[in-house]
């Protein structure tokens, strides 16, 4: 072919290319503009991209934080990161006076009074304490953010019924100590308003500062309005089945790094000391028995997932994805290549060896590997796996020393610390950790 016609052919396919990409390009950009005009297009179209934060530009990180801590929940892990956020960011974490033990003298109401004067005002809040909305807010600047967590009501009541079959009458007077047995005819072992009662019957209501005893089917309104109080006040609901979902809301909720959130799984019981699952009959007797827990659960898991919707679940998974890998690498790096969660009696080190509440329930930590060292690296260890007495402790010791070289007007006591609660409910750990 002469080159002319040549020239001219190939002149032709190029243009009908750049008409062909011209085409694309326009197609693409108004799709993205009526996408983005829906604000969803971010997860649909760049699935590995999480959509930023609402913020533009990012907001500093949010330093207040009050976590009701509710039993058997995963709590302790939560008030970890808490406590490491807090000492990271120079923060003041309110502490129970040491007559309320390590809990803000549970289960009576919270009292701002039960808050040891060496750790007011505080920052950050994390210890047990029984709901109460007016002490709280009287105690915690304006603007702080109040988040909780929940538990499947059935997996809470059999860790509930092992932790404190010692403790609470209405489960030591079960023969065999048979949660079976109990779930068979609770009332025949319960009764209200004794000693620890409420380990035994809607523990998460009690905490919640609600009433145990009411039905959620005799009186709906009463669940309608405990639900309304906890909205009101709780900027987010975590759920201990979602635990790393859960935190990567608590992150975005507080500006925080994923860095910040990371973790070591604290006070699980070994696997000789629990059921490996609960009996679908069992956890629908645990359900039953405890049906306001039940329902103030389904409610919360409900807005939880309509919230991580709201997040983009696509985007939530990965974070989650991406916090598993970091705190894997960090388990590794702290606690050895093959970091094992191990029984009492097998933690060398004393800071890391958790408390028992009996004989019969092992509750496991990590150790490492060598030693408490004095690094920097050690000590971050050594905090992540830290369990919430000796952690509660030192945080005590360390804020009282600081206030004591940095004098600061005393807070005023309107009245005397309490007496202690009737009785403790942390004993001495046993076994060879000693006290
Ligand atoms: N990350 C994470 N994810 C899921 N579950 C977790 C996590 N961390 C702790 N746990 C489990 O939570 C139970 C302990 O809860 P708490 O620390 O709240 O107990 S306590 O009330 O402070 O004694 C305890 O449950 P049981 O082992 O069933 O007793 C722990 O295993």
């Amino acid at each position: 072919m002469p080159i002319l016609p040549r020239l001219q052919q190939a002149t032709k396919m190029m243009s009908r290319r750049k008409i062909l990409l011209l085409v694309l390009g326009c197609s693409t950009v108004s799709l993205l503009i009526h996408q983005g005009a829906q604000l969803s297009w971010y997860p649909r179209l760049f699935p590995l991209s999480c959509p930023p934060l609402q913020d533009s530009p990012p907001r500093p990180k949010h330093l207040t934080v009050a976590f009701l801590k509710t039993h058997k929940t995963a709590g302790t892990t939560v008030q970890n990161i808490l406590f490491r956020f807090a000492e990271r960011h120079n923060l003041t974490v309110a502490l129970p006076h040491p007559r309320c033990e390590h809990q803000f003298c549970y289960p009576r109401n919270f009292s701002a009074r039960f808050v040891h004067p060496a750790t007011r005002p505080p920052h950050v809040l994390a210890s047990h304490l029984r709901f109460d909305r007016a002490e709280l807010e009287g105690l915690m600047p304006p603007g702080t953010v109040y988040v909780t967590i929940l538990r499947e009501p059935a997996a809470m009541f059999e860790s509930l019924f092992t932790y404190y079959n010692q403790y609470c009458p209405a489960f030591r007077r079960v023969p065999n100590a048979s949660l079976e047995a109990f779930l068979r005819a609770p009332e025949a072992y319960y009764r209200a308003g004794e000693h620890f009662a409420m380990f035994a019957h809607n523990t998460l209501a009690y905490d919640l500062g609600g009433d145990p005893e009411r039905s959620p089917r005799a009186d709906p309104a009463y669940l309608a309005g405990l639900i309304r109080r906890v909205e009101e006040v709780f900027s987010l609901v975590m759920i201990a089945e979602y635990f790393d979902e859960s935190l990567v809301l608590l992150r975005r909720l507080l500006a925080w790094d994923l860095d910040d959130v990371l973790y070591a799984k604290l006070n699980a019981r070994a696997a000789g000391s629990r059921l490996a699952a609960v009996p679908e009959a069992l956890a629908r007797a645990a359900r039953a028995w405890n049906a306001l827990d039940a329902a103030l659960y389904a409610h919360f898991n409900a807005s939880f997932w309509r919230r991580v919707a709201r997040a983009g679940r696509a985007c939530v998974e990965r974070e989650a994805r991406e916090l598993r890998a970091a705190r894997e690498r960090l388990l590794r790096r702290c606690f050895g290549d093959e970091p094992a969660l191990r029984p009492a009696a097998q933690i060398r080190t004393k800071q890391l060896q958790p408390w028992q509440p009996s004989r019969n329930v092992d509750i496991m930590g990590y150790d490492l590997p060598g030693g408490s060292g004095a690094s920097p690296a050690s000590e971050a260890c050594l905090k992540l796996a830290m369990p919430e007495v000796q952690y509660s402790s030192y945080l005590l010791r360390k804020q009282k020393r600081r206030l004591a070289a940095r004098p600061r007007p005393q807070p005023v006591l309107d009245n005397p610390p309490p007496p202690p609660p009737p009785r403790p409910i942390r004993a001495l750990p046993r076994g060879p950790q000693g006290p």
